[in-house]
């Protein structure tokens, strides 16, 4: 199975490229438009052949916010698709906001929902969504088997995680969000942008998310970055087991992947 890690930072991509390492092997960087795959790449068994699991990951740093990761992430999976190696899944990975008390800093989130908690409009009655406007969608729901046995595997929470395009900063913006989104555990601003990719490609989506702030009233001194890295990559080191049951997509073209994830989330019910 293919992967694909888009990050905003290159300090979040090294977050989890030190968690994967204890399976896969730098192999150097690739071009694509806009930016640099970094792959990590699986050891191949000593008579040639490849195990069976996660083969390999291309990590992307693509950018702050959901614009720049939808763009960083087409770009990889379309050249992925066109070379002929298409992803099995693609991961939204960073730190984020907690939404107190359901995740505090220095704890996990995995997705059980992606949300973009600010497209739509305001009007007089407050915010509406861009659904009820007649356009699009705001959610993206990551295969239900394969996330919650990545959130058991990281021991994070599993609960809906927002992408908002600004970065929350005072109690009343946090208030409205969590009257709007009850069961939110985190806010970040990237992942809606991956997921919008994924799902373009008909290829699953996950998102993780390791606290480094509560969300509410702006305090960016106290942000906890570096421990919310720490976590992050401990959590993809815990991920890996998970990865590597997902050898049902090794062989497929992404169109055919969301319904291998079918069969293997049957399989493992
Ligand atoms: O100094 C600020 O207030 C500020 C304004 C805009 C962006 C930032 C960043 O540091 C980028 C945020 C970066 O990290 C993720 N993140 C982390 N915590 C949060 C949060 O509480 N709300 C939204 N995003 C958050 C996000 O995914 C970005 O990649 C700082």
């Amino acid at each position: 199975m293919r992967l694909l890690v888009v990050t905003a930072v290159t300090a979040e991509e090294e977050s989890v490229a030190r968690g994967l390492g204890c399976l896969l092997e730098d192999s150097g960087t690739r071009p694509v438009p806009g930016g640099r795959l970094r792959r990590l790449d699986r050891p191949g068994a000593p008579s040639g052949g490849l195990p069976p699991g996660l083969r390999s990951a291309d990590l992307l740093a693509a950018g702050v916010g959901p614009a720049a990761a939808a763009a960083g992430a087409a770009a990889a999976l379309t050249g992925a698709a066109l070379a002929g190696e298409p992803y099995g899944l693609v991961i939204s990975a960073g730190i984020g906001g907690g939404f107190v008390p359901t995740a505090s800093v220095g704890s996990v989130v995995v997705a059980d929902v992606i949300v973009a908690a600010d497209l739509g409009a305001e009007t007089a009655e407050g915010f509406t969504p861009v659904t009820e406007l007649g356009f699009g969608t705001v959610e993206h729901r990551p295969p239900e088997a394969l996330s919650r046995a990545a959130a058991q595997a990281v021991g994070a929470v599993y609960a809906p995680v927002l992408t908002v395009s600004t970065v929350t900063g005072t109690a009343g913006r946090a208030a409205a969000l969590a009257a709007r989104h009850p069961r939110a555990a985190a806010e970040a601003m990237e992942g809606f942008g991956v997921a919008e990719a994924a799902a373009a490609h008909r290829t699953a989506v996950l998102e993780i998310r390791a606290i480094s702030n509560p969300v509410g009233p702006r305090d960016r001194a106290n942000w906890q970055i570096g421990r919310a890295l720490t976590e992050l990559a401990d959590a993809f080191g815990k991920l890996v087991p998970v990865l590597d049951t997902l050898d049902a997509l090794d062989t497929l073209d992404a169109p055919d992947a969301l319904d291998a994830l079918d069969a293997w989330e049957a399989r493992t019910r």
